[in-house]
Formats: structure tokens, sequence, C-alpha cells
């Protein structure tokens, strides 16, 4: 950390505390009963005052001035990067919104489950145990001992290993290629039998291996350990990790139901695994089996990762040949048993760690065993949780190198060491975890049958991997008009694909937006060349506003200004933060715009991003309809801009299909041209687009008189053309064009990647060197400073690029991975027509 920028900031902060209005709640020392922050917030939220960031212990940083303090007040200025206290606590008492419902559409009959329960409202923060605040000194001192020796870790967790080396399923596996390689008829009867014997050893012993690597082995009393070591860990990093009490009350229901649960989190850090167990242990919940990639058995910490739960699992597989046959056999199997033995089950549905804070597009693999494992019938049903976890500043390092093209350096005992040393001399904030509603996955599969937008989206999705593999023979059926249950296979793997991209839209619907997302968000996009503190608290105050008009809680409360010093002091390594001398001392904050800090703080940013996708990608739309000559005839007589409706929905399908690996705009029930239109609606609202004519010329209901039942099936009623007034009002273009700026370094990535496919024109690249190349060129632009978005340059969206060219069959790979342009692209014009398309967008 920059210690001038940090000495700037405790400096100016503290200046700025003695001119704020004490009332405000901002200044106080500890345990000062007359402070006036404190006095603020009794009087708002009572004399229960809650929780310290961090649990009291005789393990607390021993230079503490004032060990009599309130433990419920900590002073600002107590330890190095202390966070101020009415950061947090404010939170405890008051109602925050249950976020994480489950969809109204497709889960009805579970979302009923759960109306009986009248769920708390508050937050609760795992590390304090202020329930031992009357206990004896005794009980005090071991607050954490006590706390994790009355935790109920008494469940069963069977060991399967026996029900699945006993399987059909593995025992037909081994047999099946036995039976083929050596065949009887070939060779001297007694020959092939002792070959076929000492195959079949060979391989019972392959699975034995297997199932020995990948298999975890809860040890009770070890989880009871790590929970208490847990305490003092996170005691030391984190100031709180919050949940909220309604959502653990439907969770804690949940699991009182004989379905088990399957976890499905969105993956920022290797801390997730130890946070979600650890969560859940503290609240006598069963705690799941983790997968794991292979990648993270090292020494030590595998074995301690199987003890808690982990099992560990290839992270690509042969598909092509039959070599990983029985390793898939054996996971299947022990996925299967697993969840007839009702344990739960925990995985990453996103493969790996989000490296620029956005959610990812689901992977299939290990959801497919528990979908196939329930529609195949051998598990009668189980519960999905989508879960979010929120950091205020993630402990994982080397994102921002990767991003920059660096290769991940693979884990190793040594690296696992240094990273804990790093780790553990530095303090990472506050973590919230969300849990949405947990749903049945039967009655998810159920609802998929009747809606049209999920037929629409299976078919989409069937129809891509059928052209992508050749090994689905069931080549460009139209599933629109068949039931989803005729399909077989391809149900299976439709449901996967809805069920994965409906549970990533919820994990982001139910995430908290954290105080270092908004001051980042707000750094980048509002006030990219700096600002004062007056002007950063107003513009945070809105933000926070228009956070919560969405239904989306923030991770934080309390004054407003502890909030945003606490995040600046988090994100300090990519601010710069100075006193500027004007008619009065003014405290500037201004964002390191250069590269890695610019990809540091669009990590934070995303997630806000995320929040306003739908609408940026709408004003992109709309601009590029008004932009376009062709699609607006006329000007008024006011000269104002016409646009209609069906260009702007086109534009802005069309930038939702450049986006599709960026954002999941829209979950698989709804149409995403409904969710469109209902946007509009704002656009409306604010004036932004006068609705000049609405014919019903052309459509075939006439009226939008759609019933409730089918409200979520707009797709099949034509849409009134409707066309729009561009306003002229400077301000409003000047929000329309800061919505389209949030997407636009992702364009400009995708804008450049379509550009370097002219270097296809003559040539072929391997991936590796294509991708490389085009980074270069990337950072090029950045370099010379032809760009107004340096994080453009990231590798991920670049990357993503490159996989949207294959899926439109701009490109195609061969057998030896070498990049090359389809037929239909190796001309001039029709790359441009792709440049184009992706450029219309631009800022
Ligand atoms: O691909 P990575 O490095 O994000 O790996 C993350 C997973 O936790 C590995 O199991």
């Amino acid at each position: 950390m920059d210690a001038e920028t940090m000495k700037n900031l405790d400096a100016v902060y503290k200046k700025w505390q003695n001119r704020a209005d004490p009332a405000g709640g901002g200044i106080y020392t500890a345990g000062d009963a007359n402070d006036p922050g404190r006095k603020a917030w009794q009087d708002k939220f009572g004399d229960n005052i809650q929780a310290p960031q961090r649990a009291p212990s005789r393990f607390r940083p021993r230079k503490r001035k004032n060990k009599q303090a309130d433990l419920s007040f900590q002073p600002l200025t107590e330890v190095k990067f202390h966070v101020p206290g009415a950061v947090i606590p404010a939170i405890y008492k008051r109602r925050r919104p249950v976020m994480g419902a489950s969809c109204d559409r497709c889960c009805k009959e579970s979302k009923k489950l759960f109306e009986d329960i009248t769920p708390s409202w508050g937050m609760h923060n795992i590390l304090s145990q202020n329930l031992y605040k009357k206990h004896n000194l005794l009980k005090r001192s071991f607050c954490h001992i006590a706390f994790v020796r009355a935790c109920n870790i008494s469940h069963e967790y069977p060991d399967v290993k026996q029900n699945v080396m006993q399987s059909a399923r593995v025992k037909t596996c081994i047999l099946t290629p036995v039976l083929q390689e050596h065949s009887l008829s070939d060779q001297d009867i007694k020959e092939a039998e002792k070959i076929r014997r000492q195959r079949l050893t060979e391989l019972e012993k392959e699975a034995d291996t297997i199932y020995n690597r990948m298999a975890a082995v809860i040890y009770r009393r070890f989880i009871r350990f790590t929970a208490w070591f847990l305490f003092k860990l996170f005691g030391r990093l984190l100031s709180s990790i919050q949940i909220h009490n309604g959502q653990m009350d439907i969770l804690r229901e949940a699991s009182q139901d004989e379905r088990p649960l399957v976890f499905l989190p969105l993956h920022k850090s290797h801390m997730d695994y130890l946070l979600l167990t650890f969560v859940l242990v503290t609240r006598d919940i069963k705690v799941p089996h983790v997968a794991a990639g292979d990648n993270l058995r090292i020494p030590v910490f595998s074995w301690m990762l199987r003890h808690l739960g982990g099992f560990f699992i290839k992270r690509k597989l042969d598909h092509s040949s039959r070599k990983d046959e029985l390793y898939k056999c054996v996971l299947q199997e022990y996925v299967e048993q697993l969840l007839q033995n009702g344990q739960y089950l925990e995985f990453y549905i996103e493969g790996s760690r989000s490296r620029t804070g956005k959610a990812m597009v689901p992977k299939s693999g290990l959801l497919s065993l528990v979908v196939n494992s329930v529609t195949e019938g051998v598990v009668p049903d189980v519960n999905i949780v989508p879960v979010n976890i929120s950091y205020e500043k993630v402990v994982d390092s080397g994102y921002t190198n990767e991003l920059l093209g660096e290769v991940k350096r693979p884990e190793s005992f040594w690296r696992t060491i240094k990273s804990i040393w790093r780790v553990i001399r530095t303090t990472y904030g506050n973590v919230r975890l969300d849990f949405g509603q947990p749903f049945s996955l039967q009655e998810f599969s159920r609802s998929m049958d009747l809606s049209q937008p999920m037929k629409d989206f299976a078919s989409s999705l069937v129809a891509k991997a059928t052209v992508n593999s050749s090994s689905r023979s069931s080549l460009l059926r139209n599933y629109s008009d068949v039931s989803l249950s005729d399909m077989g296979d391809d149900k299976s793997f439709a449901l996967t694909k809805a069920l994965g991209y409906h549970v990533v839209y919820d994990a982001v619907n139910c995430c908290a937006v954290m105080s270092t997302n908004m001051v980042a968000f707000l750094l980048l996009n509002n006030h990219r060349q700096g600002t004062t503190f007056e002007e950063l608290s107003a513009s945070f105050e809105r933000l926070r506003g228009e956070i919560i008009s969405r239904e989306r809680d923030v991770g934080f409360s309390g004054e407003k200004a502890a909030i945003i010093h606490h995040a600046l002091r988090l994100l300090a390594d990519d601010v710069i933060v100075t006193e500027v001398q004007k008619f009065i001392m003014e405290i500037h904050i201004q964002p390191k715009l250069v590269l890695p800090h610019l990809l540091n703080l669009t990590f934070y940013s995303n997630q806000v991003v995320s929040l306003f996708a739908l609408d940026s990608v709408l004003a992109c739309g709309i601009t590029a309809a008004a932009e376009d000559s062709e699609s607006y005839d006329s000007e008024d007589i006011d000269g104002k801009k016409i646009v209609s409706q069906k260009t702007i929905l086109e534009k802005t399908k069309q930038l939702c299909d450049i986006l599709q690996r960026e954002f999941i705009f829209v979950p698989p029930c709804i149409s995403l041209e409904s969710a469109l239109i209902e946007a509009l609606d704002k656009f409306t609202a604010s004036e932004t687009l006068k609705i000049m004519q609405q014919s019903t010329a052309g459509s075939r209901g006439g009226d939008w008189g759609w019933d409730d039942e089918h409200d979520a099936d707009m797709s099949i009623i034509d849409v009134p053309e409707v066309d729009y007034k561009l306003t002229k009002s400077d301000e409003l273009l000047t929000k329309l064009r800061y919505l389209k700026s949030l997407v636009a370094p992702l364009v400009e990535s995708y804008w450049v990647s379509a550009c370097a496919l002219r270097w296809l024109s003559n040539q072929t690249f391997s991936e590796t060197e294509f991708l490389t190349a085009l980074h270069a060129c990337a950072k090029e632009r950045v370099q010379e400073e032809v760009t107004f978005f340096p994080e453009s340059c990231s590798m991920e969206p670049l990357r993503n690029a490159i996989r949207i060219f294959k899926e439109w069959k701009v490109i195609q790979v061969d057998a030896d991975s070498r990049v090359s342009l389809c037929d239909a692209y190796n001309d001039e014009d029709a790359l441009f027509d792709v440049i184009e398309k992706i450029g219309q967008f631009k800022l």
C-alpha cells in the first residue's frame, strides 16, 4: 500500500471528521459515553448496541490501549487498518430486505413451503459472540470454545465407498472394456481368461485409486476444531461475517426436509470453501461435500479439505476417447450415493474463480450429475440453493496479473504457505453471505415443460450443442413444439443448462453490494477524473438509493463518511487521496487510471455494473437505433429523432448476444424481449423516450391483454408497434451516455477483437498465438492512449470475444487448435459487417 496515500487518507479523514456534523455520528472515541455518534445511534436503535466487528477474545491484537473499552465501540485509531465502528453494527437491529426469493414462475410450490415461516429480518455477525456477554469470566474468555462445543455436528457422514465400488454402474464400466478388448473367440480360452482377469484386476485397482484420490472423509471432531480455528483466523482477517437471519431461518427449515441440499455458490475466492462450511457449522446445518478442483490437492491442505468435506475432481475430462470413462462413472456413482444417503453437496458452477468480479456463465459438468440422478429417478429430488458471498476485499492475489496476460501459477504447498503469510498480515473488511431460497429440482423441471421461454431457451441450446458436437445425433430438431419430457437425454442437457443459468442469475440477484463495490464503481464511472470527498459522498448516497430501489441490499450501514473512509482504506492501493487548498482545504480522491490498478477497481465495480447491465445495453440500443440512419426516417418538427421500438429491441438484442458471456440479462424463464420492453418503461417514465404512436397494426392480439398465466410468455404475443421521440434534453442525454458508458470498456474489448479477425484473412494462428497477439494489440492501444478505457485490454473479455466468434461461426478451430476464418467470413465486407455490428455500440 502506498504509505503516502494511507497517510493522506487518515489525515484528511480526521480533518474532515472535525468538520463533520457530530449529529451524523461520525466522531467518537472508544468508550466515550458522550460520543455524539454513539448517542445518535442509541437514539435510533436503542440501548441494545451490539456487535463489535471482531469477536472479543484473548487472542485479539495485544497492543490494545484501552482493554476496558466497551467492545461494542471500537476507536478509529485503535489499530492500524481498523474499521470505523459505525460501518457495520447498525445493521444488526435494522430490518433488512430478505433477498433471494425463489422464482415466481419456476418455483411456486417451493416458495409456498416457506411462506409460513416468518423470517427474522436482522443481520447477524457470526464473529460476534455477544450471547456470552452475561456469562462468567471463564465462558467469556473461552467464548469460541464454548460456542463451538455447543454446535451440533452430530450429523451422519456415511462412508459410501463399498456402495460405489459394488454398484452396477461401476462394475459394468469395468467389465465392458474387458469383454470387448479380449474376445474369447480370438485366442486360446485359458490364455484369454487369464488376460481378462488381469485386466479386470487392473481396472478394479484403477477404480479404487480414483475413488481414494477423489472422495471426502469427513471427521466430525476435525470440523469442530476447524470451526474454532476459523473463529480465530477470520476474527483476525475480517471485521465481520454477516448473514441474514431470515435467510438462515429458511435454510434451517429446508435442512429439516428429506431432500438433500445442493449449494451452488458463485466463486470469487478460495476462501469461499471455508466460509460456507464455517457458517453452516455455526448454524447447526450439516456440512456439504464440496467439489474442489484437483489443483487444490496439495500436501497437508488437501488432507484438511478432505476431512472437512472436500472431494477432488479433475477439472477437465477427456470426452473424446474412453480414457476417462471409468473416472466419470466413479464420479457419477459417488455423487449419486452421496445424495441417496442424504448428504449435501456444494459445487462452484462457474468452474473457476471470477477474475473480473462478474458472474460467469455456468459450467454444466457437475450439475449434470445431480440433474441426471434426479431425472433418472435414482434420487427422488434435491433442493437447490443459490449462494453469493460478497467480499469488501478478496484475499486472493494474482487476478490482475492473469488479466494482464500472465499464466496462472499452479497452487503448491509453499505458494500456499506464502499466501497465508501475506494474508494474515492484513485485514479484509466485511464479508456477507446470502442464501437464495431453496427450490425443488423436480419442480423446476416440471416448470420447464410449461414455459415457452424455457422451451425456446432449451431449443436454442440444444441446437447450438448439436451443431457444435457431432456426437449429438438429433441435429437441428426444433424443440419449441414438443414437450420437454419427450426429449430424453436432451431434456437433461437442457435442464442442466437452464438450471445453471437460472441459479447464476438468482445468485447475482441476491448479492449484497459492499462499500468497496460502490466506491470503486463511482470512481470509475462517475468521477473518473477525481472528485472531492463531499461529492463522492453525495454520489454514494444517490447510488445507495438506486440500489435499494432495485430491491437489492447493501452490505453495510451506518454513517456515510465512515463507510467511504473504510472503503477507501481497503482500496488504498488503487486510489490517490490528496488535500487540495482551494477556498477551503478539500479532500480530493482520484482513481489510479493506469494498469493494473484499473483492473483491480473494475473487479470491485463490476458487482454494481451487473446491476445496471440491462439498462446499460438498452441505452446502447437506443443510441445505436437513433444513430442508425436507416432506422429513423424522419425528424419531427422539433427536430427530435424518431426511433421505433422494433429497432431499439433489435439493436439491444444484438448487443445482448455479443455480451452473452459477460452478463446473464434474464433468467431462462423470461424472454429477453419482454424484459427489454419492461426496462424500456424506465426510459419513457424519465422522458428520455417519449411515446409518439402506438399502433396495433400487424399485432395479433390488438392490445396488451395477456393474462397472468401468460405474462412470462410475451414472446408468443406480437408486440404493438411503438415509435419514440428521443429527448433533446442535455441532462437526459448525458444520463443515457452515462448508462452506455457502463458497458463501454467491454464493447471496446469485443470491437478490438473483431478488428483483429482481419489478421486471419491470409493466415492461421494457434488459439494461444491469436489470443496473445490480440492481447498485445489491446495493450498497445492503451500505451498509445488511443482508448478511453485501459481496462478494455483485460484478457477475459478478449477470450470471451473469441468464444463468441466461434459460436457465430465467424472463425473455426481445427483439430490442431489452429484458428481460421469460416468460409462465409473470408472476405473483407463480411468481416467489416462483424466489426460494424459491434462498433455501433462504442461510446
Ligand atoms: O481456476 P481457479 O484457479 O479459479 O480454481 C478455482 C477452484 O477453486 C479450483 O478448484
